[in-house]
């Protein structure tokens, strides 16, 4: 049997002069630890989702540019921050979607701009900020779980919620956004049990969520993604919570593929559906989700399970990564600074963002 983790499970952890990754591509039967020493494999682990999840992409992409910062040779200041930018194109290149990459990325930039020191004051105060962006998230997230209690339907029974993907500590620095949720809801009393989608094609549902609930002792039970309209019609859900990768200035929120249809079986069914994120997963640019880059990942995750190839020769694939949830379809966004209707996110929180 796999060694158990520690628990509370970390992705993404520094350590003396390297980064741990948890290799979530193996998770759940094999428990491995990856070491991470430079910038170009941080990407490589990124695009190859050894760490995934919006916040924990961001942690990864931070620690990633102090690794590259180490790399640079030079001692010349406005060199050093050119070759910088350049370790942050690559890190960017990876994942277009989540955006709290390309946030990350800007907060070192802008940190080590910032800094008119030595390129040495520059390196120590990277690793101080990819720390400090690591530590941020996880109380980021435990003050998302603290507000989600707010939103839990008033029920003399206990509820049960459905999620999609993986928006557990895996996903995040630690704890997690909408599996931050149902801990809380857990700890509280509230929750009988959690539903959680499959989530095809790479399965982080049946995989992640599942595997981080059993850790936890949280009852849960797995449907396939097709099953969800046939759950909520039977009664079985109260409330959906899913994460995010992008939410745009008007509320639409980009999440994993399948994601659109769990909130229209939610809307049919009268059933409240909320997006929990950081603010550094919100994009002001962005005026609404038709705008939101989608990624396109390779067919092969279709067409492959495990070893075996389950496709005819001949087939075509199209294997978009995310899609986007119109706002109007959301009741609420739960941040780490309350709880928001999707239309009110930029007047009540661009102010507060920083990078
Ligand atoms: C707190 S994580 C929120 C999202 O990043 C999560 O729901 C998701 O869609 C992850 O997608 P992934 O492709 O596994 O990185």
């Amino acid at each position: 049997m796999a060694p158990k983790l520690n628990s509370p499970v970390y992705p993404v952890v520094w350590c003396d002069d390297h980064v741990q990754l948890i290799d979530q591509t193996r998770l759940p039967g094999e428990h491995t630890v990856v070491e991470i020493r430079r910038s170009g494999d941080m990407a490589t682990a990124i695009q190859t989702m050894i760490v995934r999840g919006a916040p924990a992409i961001g942690v990864a992409a931070a620690f990633g540019m102090y690794l590259g910062s180490r790399e640079i040779s030079t001692s010349d200041r406005e060199a050093f921050l050119q070759q910088l930018e350049g370790i942050g194109k690559t890190l960017g290149a990876t994942r277009p979607t989540a955006v709290n990459l390309f946030w990350a990325v800007s907060r070192m930039l802008k940190v080590a701009q910032g800094n008119p020191g030595s390129v040495g004051d520059i390196q120590a105060q990277l690793l101080q900020t990819a720390v400090a962006i690591a530590s941020e998230d996880v109380q980021t997230c435990k003050a998302i779980g603290e507000h989600g209690l707010s939103i839990l339907p008033q029920s003399p029974e206990k509820l049960c919620l459905l999620t999609h993907c993986n928006a557990g500590a895996l996903a995040t620095a630690g704890y997690g956004t909408a599996l931050g949720v149902v801990r809380s809801a857990w700890t509280a009393g509230r929750l009988a049990q959690v539903y959680a989608d499959e989530t095809r094609p790479r399965l982080q549902g049946a995989k992640l969520t599942a595997w981080e609930c059993v850790q936890e002792g949280i009852p849960v039970t797995v449907i396939a993604d097709g099953m969800a309209a046939h759950c909520m019609q039977q009664g079985m859900i109260d409330l959906v919570v899913v994460g995010a990768d992008r939410i745009a200035a008007n509320g639409d929120a980009a999440n994993k593929i399948g994601t659109y249809s769990v909130a229209l079986c939610a809307q049919a069914h009268k059933i409240p559906f909320y997006v929990a994120a950081p603010l550094s997963t919100i994009d002001f640019d962005l005026t609404d989700g038709s705008k939101i880059p989608i990624e396109e990942r390779h067919p092969s995750e279709l067409y492959q399970l495990g070893d075996l190839n389950i496709c005819p020769p001949g087939v075509e694939f199209y294997n978009p990564a995310f899609d986007v949830t119109p706002a109007a379809l959301i009741a609420g966004i739960i941040t780490e600074h309350g709880v928001f209707k999707p239309e009110d996110v930029q007047s009540q929180l661009q102010h507060l963002a920083h990078a």
